[in-house]
């Protein structure tokens, strides 16, 4: 028997400002349950945080921001990381797993420009600036007059970025924007049902190495299951397409009382093929939910856009 709760806790954490900022939130939430304990943050670059001149779709997607995290637990050198949901693969590697949801921030997309109020006021031809072939699906798609350029780095670099006229206009997550007190910066919200989020946008979650039970009793106060009930429904939707940075795909579930209802989207990056799908369930079945809406996707082309999305990869890579 592990004595309760652990003397030491390590959290390893990506060196970005945002990842910096989610480790030190779980630790002070922590250190306000568990005073007795010493926790402390072990900073680690990337892969992802060091290739910076490619797409992310290019080089591996998701994953590659979190394996060095998981070598510092498998070594024993950490107990627990701290990621962005969204950036979580569907299935984690052998011998982890993930063992709490945090609450969901804000999980809409931020227009984030220094001359413009919305995306709507952009003249032809202005270039916006975003990485994530969902965004870049849903503007060519609404405005098709508009330019997409791809944007990498982390959320400083991305607005110093446009603060030195590379781009008309940028669009961010407003999450990240919001937990590193950037919230100024965000000129309009865009609505959820023209910009369809992605799975788990806005929700922490905190991946352990898989059995360790003392880790899982200590951070079981941290989870919401609100939030992992309308996580669950989205991700589920990324499985059955076998989901990774490569494919513009949208999921977005909200919860009213025992309801849940669950919207998503697929398309190709171009924007000119796109299916959209909505349906509703008991607040019990998030993962039936996802496979209903994940049939009505089918029924309306899914599988032919993922065809087409397959091929327009191999064309960019060619
Ligand atoms: N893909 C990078 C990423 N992963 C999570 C966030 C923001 C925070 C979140 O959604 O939880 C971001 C930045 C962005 O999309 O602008």
């Amino acid at each position: 028997m592990k004595e309760f709760p652990p003397s030491n806790i390590v959290i390893v954490s990506r060196e970005s400002r945002l990842a910096m900022w989610q480790a030190e939130y779980v630790r002070d939430r922590l250190a306000a349950l568990y005073p007795q304990c010493s926790i402390s943050i072990l900073g680690t670059t990337t892969r992802g945080d060091q290739i910076l001149d490619r797409a992310l779709s290019k080089v591996g997607g998701k994953g590659l921001f979190v394996k060095e995290l998981e070598v510092a637990m498998a070594e024993g050198r950490a107990d627990l990381a701290v990621h962005c949901l969204k950036d979580m693969p569907m299935d984690l590697p052998e011998g982890f797993e993930l063992a709490a949801i945090l609450e969901r921030e804000d999980p809409r997309d931020a227009f984030v420009s220094n001359d413009y109020a919305a995306l709507d006021e952009l003249p032809d031809g202005a270039v916006v600036g975003t990485s994530s072939l969902r965004r870049q699906a849903m503007i060519a798609a609404r405005y098709p007059q508009l330019v997409v350029k791809p944007l990498r780095g982390n959320l400083d670099t991305r607005l110093a970025k446009l603060d030195r006229g590379d781009y008309a206009a940028i669009i961010l997550a407003v999450a990240g924007l919001n937990r590193l007190g950037l919230k100024a910066r965000i000129r309009s919200f865009l609505d959820p049902a023209q910009s369809l989020p992605s799975p788990g946008q806005g929700t922490l979650a905190i991946e352990i190495p898989e059995g360790r039970e003392d880790i899982k009793r200590l951070l079981a106060p941290l989870h919401d299951e609100p939030a992992a009930v309308v996580s669950a429904a989205e991700r589920s939707v990324s499985r059955i397409f076998g989901a990774s940075c490569q494919i513009p795909l949208a999921a977005y579930a909200t919860l009213d009382g025992q309801r849940l209802h669950l919207r998503a989207m697929i398309a190709t990056p171009d924007g000119l093929h796109a299916a959209a799908a909505e349906a509703e369930g008991p607040a019990a079945a998030p993962e039936a939910l996802g496979a209903q809406v994940a049939e009505l996707l089918k029924a309306r082309g899914a599988d032919d856009i993922l065809a087409a999305c397959k091929a327009q990869a191999d064309a960019a890579s060619a």
